[in-house]
């Protein structure tokens, strides 16, 4: 057995997670098409503001699953940033949310909401079984994390 044997054989091959974050901006208007005015001001007060405000989101999409012995890898990492791209870049960046993505017409474009939206794009395009995260950073102190129950 050679030395590079010895650091990489296992009964199984290993589980890992492995990561890749990305960063979009949009902007957008906490309101419910559900409520009256008077209610989406007490619920969502200043994020009710008709002009909106933006954000600097951090997207970051976890994987798990197992490293193929021969590629080293759980997925190759280049090809989640293309379904990154196609999941978030292209329906978000640079929208107003609220606006121009049609699942928000009538859902709140909270953290929460866009983190599951983000989740159901990437769940079109990543092999059954491998998406594990999709964690949202909509300010230095506001994140969402969702694992898809
Ligand atoms: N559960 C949620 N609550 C709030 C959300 C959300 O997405 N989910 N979003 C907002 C606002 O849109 C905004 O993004 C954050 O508001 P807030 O934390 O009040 O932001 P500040 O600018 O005041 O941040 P500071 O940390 O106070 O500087 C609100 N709630
Ligand atoms: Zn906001």
């Amino acid at each position: 057995m050679q030395n590079c044997d010895l650091i990489t054989s296992h009964p199984e091959p290993r589980t890992l997670l492995i990561s890749r974050s990305m960063s979009f901006s949009a902007c957008h208007r906490l309101h419910s098409n559900f409520l009256s005015d008077e209610e989406n001001k007490n619920i969502f007060g200043k994020c009710n503001n008709p002009n909106g405000h933006g954000h600097n989101y951090k997207v970051t999409v976890t994987l798990r699953g197992k490293v193929d012995p021969v590629t080293g890898m759980v997925m190759n990492l280049t090809d989640l940033k293309k379904y990154m791209e196609e999941s978030i870049m292209v329906p978000l960046d640079h929208s107003n949310v609220d606006k121009d993505v049609p699942y928000f017409r009538n859902v709140v474009s909270t953290v929460e909401n866009i983190t599951v939206f983000i989740w159901e794009e990437l769940r079109k395009r990543i092999p059954a079984g491998l998406l594990y995260e999709v964690c949202v950073d909509e300010t230095d102190s506001n994140k969402a994390v969702y694992r898809g129950e």
